[in-house]
């Protein structure tokens, strides 16, 4: 028995590589698996269930033939596709998680995660994270006619800082005292995440227990998959299919 977790593939209909990747995985491992967990950032922009495009509708397919299979799958929201609501996880066979959980991963109490909450350091970004997540927010950019919410993504792409600050600096690493102090609120020793695009896994001590954060990689360049069984954790990473060599 075992448990995948995969985070930040940034999908969308000009990385086919990407998705054909997933589409690989899903047809085939994905099947075997206790539960699939996708902590967020699975779409590179996500500006309602009502976006209903073929490329998404793809998606969603892909994985719910995977949960009909009997394949639990699990979402929680990343800073790119926070307002994906339940007619998309429904369509995709998915459910909605809060944006921090804990499991209990073969006997392990495992906190699970996006990551981005945890980067305490980027201020303007937790502002804004702020309001994107609140109450009335997403309701009020949801309510706007799809063609608004389209132009809004367009400028917010085309001009937005952040597509600067990816191009020259990463996106913000976690705060090492906030994985801290969020892991000991939860007592829990193993903390999975994705968002920072570090993939690896961190031996730490929390409360004087030995501790490990696990981090998912993103799918830019390959696929990235988490495999937790009851004795062992492994992070792999999956070449796409070279169509030319
Ligand atoms: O994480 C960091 C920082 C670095 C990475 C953070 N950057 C990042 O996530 N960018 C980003 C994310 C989503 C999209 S989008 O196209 O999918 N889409 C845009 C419009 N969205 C919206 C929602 C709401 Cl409620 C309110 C508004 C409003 F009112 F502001 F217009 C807009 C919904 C989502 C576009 C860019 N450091 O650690
Ligand atoms: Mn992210």
């Amino acid at each position: 028995p075992f448990t995948y977790f995969i985070a930040d593939l940034h999908l969308s209909a000009e990385r086919s590589d990407i998705s054909q990747c997933l589409f690989q995985f899903l047809d085939s491992d994905a099947l075997q698996a206790d539960a699939l967990y996708v902590l967020g950032d699975l779409f590179e922009a996500w500006i309602g269930d009502d976006d209903q495009t073929p490329f998404n509708q793809q998606v969603a397919s892909a994985f719910k033939r995977v949960a009909d299979a009997g394949v639990s799958i699990f979402f929680i929201h990343g800073n790119r596709d926070f307002l994906i609501r339940e007619r998309f996880a429904k369509q995709a066979g998915f459910t909605l998680l809060p944006e921090q959980v804990v499991i209990d991963l073969y006997g392990t109490p495992t906190l699970i995660t996006h990551g981005d909450e945890l980067c305490t350091q980027d201020v303007a970004y937790q502002k804004f994270r702020k309001k994107a997540r609140g109450w009335w927010w997403p309701r009020l950019v949801l309510r706007l006619p799809l063609s608004t919410r389209r132009k809004i993504a367009e400028n917010g792409r085309a001009t937005s800082k952040e597509n600067q600050k990816q191009l020259t600096t990463d996106i913000m690493d976690v705060t090492p005292q906030e994985v801290i102090d969020t892991m000991s609120r939860f007592n829990v020793t193993r903390l999975i995440h994705g968002h920072t695009h570090r993939p690896a896994i961190h031996d730490l001590t929390v409360n004087g227990q030995p501790a490990q954060r696990i981090v998912l990689g993103d799918w830019y360049d390959q696929g990235s998959i988490l495999t937790v069984t009851k004795d062992n954790v492994s992070l792999t990473e999956h070449p796409f299919f070279q169509l030319t060599k």
